[in-house]
């Protein structure tokens, strides 16, 4: 490999970084890609029980699971590697790997026992060509149970999601408890050949045999609701539970009818089972979007986000009386409910039903000795001195409790960074152990007796695994870490946060002096007279935000010579619930407006060519980057747009999320509204379709044939208006890929074809 720059030196060399020339070569660009790609993304860790070695010293092992993409095989392989860590319980004494990395094949769920001693393993593989599910059981080094679940015919498929999905071992470690598809009765024709019934006269006959079959007749065409995006498997979800010695499964039938459980776990003492339940009357409303990883827009491996809207309460089920009682609010949204390690008390998120899909939560707590609700922490307008900006995490941590049941932590942005917060639940003081870090993100991947493991990245610098001790109370600025598996800084890449005030003009008068951010990544050692392409890109959402972590897309980019400016507008998530309440009535002017002001005011700084700015985004970012284009035509000279939303009017009848469209129109919602043309035509005025005819920049569309967030028919919309207006535009059309366009081919060949799109149009 040579420098595209054209001298003979091994890429990347000086003179490219002095000339800084915009790599062009689309097999330069795939090979970064490709190196970039390799880095692995840490998905989850367990720490094992403290075992004192015979000469003395105390010892955790820790297991890890990663992410990577395999180019090759088209898939994302999860691997695990195992660490050692010794330690005196209050800091870390050595540590190191304790073996190669393995990949895991077909788990869909596992889970260790409390004690330690053994692990239970959801696995799906196929036998002579059929797709069945087991429940392992493994114990020291053998596997001592296999249930085919399939052929027991208990319930349908099993829930692997993080929305509803959980296996978890009873603290006798007697049972397994987890979530799968309700059993539907067997559906056949009325004339479905050897149907005897057709030849019974007599009616008891007929009756018998019908329930002999247990089949019902007529019902092979009915409609089942599903939870939407990403759940689309999903419509009724079971507590199921497994009595391991008796090999019996039960499926727990006391949960009323009208709610769909979930995120379940074992009460104190076995007695019963605690869980979400979502209610679902008068109908389903799709209910996460999860792991956005596409390429159009910048957000790539960890961008987790879990909506959390939908009403739902937390319910506890009795188990020897089949009674099932609500534990919180009936007139809320709540979600990851962990208990204490002393089994007394359960800490959980709560928000409010419908308005912007994700707010800033309060964090509640359920004594469940007294029976009593507290607000740990609530609901911030503002920032206050402390700089503290709210809880924007929509999934705590497994275990997130330190080892005396008083402190918790949560991981979750704080502006434009994630940091790591610990919260006192008996002072309600909220304290960060990262934010004087210089890594830009950080997230708790388990806290087990105080010893945390997490995962930090930047923008620079791929996800490292760290470990460290829970400092007393009051000492938080005295954490450590270790690090156990570093990762290589890119030299190359440059990146900054940066903070806009809207101009008099642009103030929200309903919600003044929001303040706002982005993130800027610049390829590094530039000289002065260079002036760099800019890749604008906001985000979706639109309440999200880009935090500054590792973004595959963004460094590839930032490494190819473009500059990139993430846009964290006002009604991101992270920096208040005033801001995300300033957006919804607003969209496609006050965002597209603070996109367009931070962009300038970048030109502004130098060192960017304001003749080559380009802007990418998906979904809302999608939105925004078509409204950009539409609305300053002379200013973006290319776009790309990941499943855009193009046109609210025509998107609130087929979305799996109809109360986006009338909250982000400025409407409040209710299941049972009827439209009316004005506020159709409020939508419409809104969307980017409304400015199509302004429209100069070459338009370079991807869609997932599946999506049902924003459905494809948005996407051909846009496509078609362009044709009629004469505007460039390629499409690109993913089959078997829904919103995120995450499948690895999807996602690359979506990277190759942007970058190689804005190059052309761009001239470089
Ligand atoms: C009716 S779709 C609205 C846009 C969508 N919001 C929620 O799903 C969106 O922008 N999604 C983002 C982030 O979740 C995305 O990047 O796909």
């Amino acid at each position: 490999m040579f420098c595209p720059a054209n001298c003979v030196t091994e890429f990347p060399c000086e003179l490219y970084h002095v000339s800084h020339k915009v790599i062009t070569s689309p097999d330069y660009i795939a090979k970064i890609y490709r190196e970039q790609s390799q880095y692995p993304s840490l998905s989850r860790a367990d720490v094992g029980p403290v075992i004192t070695s015979q000469y003395g010293g105390s010892y955790s092992n820790i297991s890890t699971e990663w992410t990577q993409q395999d180019l090759e095989r088209n898939e994302i392989v999860k691997f695990c590697r195992q660490y050692i860590v010794f330690h005196d319980n209050k800091s870390i004494v050595y540590s190191g790997p304790s073996g190669n990395c393995t990949e895991i094949k077909g788990e869909l769920l596992s889970q260790d026992s409390p004690s330690g001693e053994m692990k239970a393993v959801m696995r799906e593989c196929s036998i002579k060509g059929e797709e069945k599910q087991f429940l392992e059981i493994w114990h020291r080094n053998r596997k001592i149970k296999s249930l085919n679940l399939t052929e027991l015919k208990k319930h349908g498929k099993v829930y692997e999601d993080d929305q509803f999905g959980c296996l978890v071992w009873s603290h006798s470690e007697t049972h397994l408890l987890y979530v799968a598809e309700k059993k539907r009765p067997k559906a056949e024709s009325y004339f479905q050949s050897g149907s005897e019934s057709t030849l019974l006269v007599d009616e008891d006959e007929v009756m018998k045999s019908a329930k002999k079959e247990d089949s019902v007749k007529g019902d092979q065409f009915v409609y089942y609701e599903d939870w939407g995006e990403t759940l689309v498997t999903k419509a009724t979800p079971v507590l199921c539970i497994l009595d391991i010695e008796g090999n019996n499964v039960s499926v727990l039938e006391s949960i009323p009818d009208s709610i769909s459980p979930g995120q379940a776990f074992w009460a104190p003492n076995d007695t019963g089972v605690v869980f979400v339940g979502w209610w679902h009357e008068p109908f389903r409303l799709g209910l996460k979007y999860c792991r956005n990883r596409s390429t159009a827009d910048a957000n790539s491996f960890t961008m987790l986000c879990v909506f959390l809207y939908a009403r739902s309460s937390l319910f506890y089920v009795d188990l020897t009386g089949g009674k099932c009682e609500r534990l919180s609010s009936d007139s809320a949204a709540v979600c990851s409910p962990r208990l204490s390690p002393d089994l007394c008390r359960i800490v959980y998120l709560e928000c409010e039903v419908y308005g912007p899909h994700q707010q800033c939560n309060k964090l509640c707590m359920y004594d469940w000795y007294t029976k009593k609700t507290t607000v740990v922490v609530d609901v911030v307008k503002r920032a206050k001195e402390d700089g503290f900006t709210g809880i924007y995490s929509t999934v705590l941590s497994h275990q997130c409790w330190s080892a005396d049941s008083q402190r918790v932590l949560v991981s979750c942005a704080q502006k434009s960074r994630k940091d790591l917060i610990v919260v006192d639940t008996s002072t309600d003081q909220v304290t960060s152990l990262t934010s004087k870090s210089n890594m830009g993100s950080w997230c708790l991947l388990t806290i087990h007796r105080d010893l945390m493991v997490v995962s930090c990245s930047s923008p620079n610098c791929p996800p490292s695994l760290r470990v460290g001790f829970l400092p007393v109370s009051g000492s938080e600025d005295e954490m450590s870490w270790v690090t156990l598996e570093e990762a290589q800084t890119q030299p190359e890449i440059d990146w900054q946060i940066l903070s806009f005030t809207p101009p008099p003009e642009e103030d929200n008068s309903q919600y003044p002096g929001l303040d706002y951010e982005a993130i800027l990544l610049k390829p590094k050692d530039v000289t002065e007279k260079t002036k760099l392409p800019l890749i604008v890109n906001p985000h979706g959402g639109p309440h999200s935000v880009i935090v500054a972590e590792w973004l595959l897309s963004p460094a590839v980019f930032c490494s190819v010579g473009f500059g990139v400016l993430l846009v964290n507008y006002r009604g991101s998530i992270g920096y208040g619930q005033d801001s995300i309440l300033s957006l919804p009535g607003n969209v496609g002017t006050q965002d597209v407006k603070d996109v367009q002001f931070a962009v300038e005011s970048v030109l502004k700084q130098g060192g960017f060519d304001r003749e080559k700015v380009v802007v990418t985004g998906g979904s809302h970012g999608g939105f925004l980057a078509c409204h950009l284009i539409g609305q300053y035509p002379d200013f973006y000279k290319a776009c790309a747009a990941r499943n855009p939303v193009i046109n609210l009017a025509s998107m609130i009848g087929s979305t799996d999320i109809p109360d986006w469209c009338m909250v982000e129109a400025g409407f409040d919602y209710k299941t049972n509204t009827l439209l009316s043309p004005a506020m159709l035509e409020q939508m419409l005025n809104k969307s980017p379709i409304k400015h199509v005819t302004q429209v100069k920049a070459p338009v370079l569309l991807a869609l997932g044939e599946d999506d049902r967030r924003v459905p494809n028919k948005q996407g051909l919309e846009y496509y078609k208006s362009l044709k009629a207006f004469n505007v460039p535009v390629r499409l690109l059309w993913y089959p078997d890929n829904n919103h995120s366009l995450s499948k690895v081919d999807a996602e690359s060949d979506g990277f190759m074809n942007i970058v190689l799109w804005l190059i052309q149009h761009l001239s470089l």
